[in-house]
């Protein structure tokens, strides 16, 4: 006979079995099956920690670093079909042993979300290939969250643009393409999407080519980008299998063959901007984003930079999909467990980061390109004083610009769009930056410009 408990750790309940043969609790942190555990040499497989005899600890599964990780996404238009594409791939990839299912209500799971039926908030999702292994961020398309889609494009490696074959490209297909690049995504897949809605194959031609001359306006390889063209929502539902599952199939297998692992900054210093953070109850704060260089392991100290902190702490776990990691790299999507912070004390925008190896600034100059209008930027000029904010890593600050010393007559020089200039940047609140960090800006919902730090004038 056999005693079972619940256990509230992390997200699913683990069941606890005790053992009368052994006297040991154990927790099955991996199987949520009812099978005891009935020999400690089932431990390891099941994931699961004995600390003493009679008591037990959920131990994450170790996550494995037998396939390279890379970081991808959907992107493109609202309403254009991202999320179901994206519940759409794990179900196909489940199907062939290579994920869990997330349908499309888990993704989209906040009541707001569930409400509008759009995506506000970006959610991970992680699969495998035979090759790979994908961590996958669902952005929104609407307008007025392209903070959210900056910050979830900003984490990844590579991503697939979602079209709608009915629409065609529209406004932020464009303007996420520009945001993509601006990034720093080289590759992309394209994915033209509701393909069972249109009957004339000319019109999947249209789009097809309008797509290929867009990615080239936006320095992508318009000509040999893969457009695979399919129904996600025939793939989801399980349906019109030549238009449904084998274009998802295709699709990941263009991922795979297209995207390319990027080369990871693994020799410096650990630096994480911070995404989200979350209050673990009975463990602590846990802090996520993808880490943009270096490594990182259980014990290490650093330092949370940003908003005027510098604190110090210790990485006391560092996990990736719920799964423990004995050390995190450059390009790990990850959560780390920090000692003593509270919730309240770190927030988006932060960065943590190896101690001493990257400072706050308040104020630099930069090199700045100001967006056209036919690039979606303003139609007039401005001046200096002109206050827009900047997106850079995961931070959004209020920042003005004025014209460096020296330059003739600053209160009547305009800034015009289509304009590359080097401009003083002051921003509202510190954040950890170098020389040659890039960055965006953007005014209302509107992308602007972008840049890149070339000196910093004030630390913080
Ligand atoms: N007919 C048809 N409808 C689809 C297909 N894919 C998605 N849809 C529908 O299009 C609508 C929008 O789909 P979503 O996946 O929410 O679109 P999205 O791009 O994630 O939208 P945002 O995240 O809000 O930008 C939903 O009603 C879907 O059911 C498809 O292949 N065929
Ligand atoms: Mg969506």
């Amino acid at each position: 006979m056999f005693r079972t408990q619940l256990a509230t750790s992390r997200a699913v309940a683990r069941r606890l079995y005790s053992s009368r043969a052994t006297q040991s609790l154990f927790v099955c942190a991996r199987t949520a099956s009812r099978q005891p555990i009935q020999s400690a040499h089932s431990l390891p497989k099941y994931g699961v920690r004995v600390i003493r005899r009679g008591y037990a600890e959920a131990a994450a599964p170790k996550f494995d670093r037998t396939k390279p990780f890379m970081n991808i996404g959907t992107i493109g238009h609202v309403d254009h079909g991202k999320t179901t594409l994206t519940a759409a791939i794990t179900k196909v990839m489940a199907d062939r042993g290579g994920a869990q299912f997330t349908d499309y209500a888990e993704i989209d799971k906040a009541p707001e979300e569930k409400a509008r039926g759009i995506t506000i908030n970006s959610a991970h999702v992680e699969y495998e290939t035979e090759n790979r292994h994908y961590g996958h961020i669902d952005c929104p398309g609407h307008a007025d969250y392209i903070k959210n889609m900056i910050t979830g494009a900003a984490q990844m490696d590579g991503a697939i643009i979602v079209v709608s074959a009915t629409d065609g490209q529209m406004p932020q297909t464009r303007e996420h393409l520009l945001l993509a690049r601006q990034v720093g995504i080289k590759k992309l897949v394209v994915f033209i999407n509701k393909v069972d809605m249109v009957s004339d194959p000319e019109i999947l031609d249209l789009v097809d080519m309008e797509m290929r001359d867009v990615l080239s306006h936006y320095n992508f390889d318009g000509e040999n980008t893969p457009i695979i063209k399919g129904s996600a929502l025939a793939a989801l539902e399980g349906r019109d299998k030549e238009i449904g599952e084998d274009k998802i199939v295709e699709l990941v297998k263009a991922c795979d063959e297209w995207l390319e692992l990027p080369a990871r900054d693994l020799d410096k210093p650990f630096l994480l901007p911070v995404e989200d953070v979350f209050s673990i109850s009975g463990r602590g704060t846990v802090a996520t984003g993808r880490a943009e260089r270096g490594v990182c392991n259980k014990g290490d100290e650093v330092e949370i930079i940003g908003f005027g902190d510098k604190i110090k702490t210790v990485l006391t776990g560092v996990e990736m999909f719920h799964k423990e990691l004995d050390r995190g790299q450059a390009g790990d999507n990850m959560g780390v467990l920090l000692r003593g912070v509270k919730r309240e004390q770190i927030r988006r925008g932060h960065v943590i980061a190896a101690p001493g190896s990257i400072k706050a600034a308040k104020k630099f100059l930069a090199q700045i390109y100001v967006l056209t209008k036919d690039e979606g930027g303003r139609y007039t000029p401005f001046m200096e004083n002109y206050s827009p904010t900047m997106f850079l890593r995961t931070a959004n600050i209020t920042t003005r610009f004025k014209w460096p010393e020296g330059t003739e007559d600053p209160e009547n020089k305009m800034i015009m769009p289509g304009d590359n200039v080097e401009l003083i940047c002051t921003l509202h609140h510190d954040v950890a930056a170098d020389v040659g960090t890039r960055f965006t800006l953007r005014e209302g919902n509107k992308t602007i410009g972008t840049g890149i730090v070339t000196k910093i004038l004030e630390y913080a």
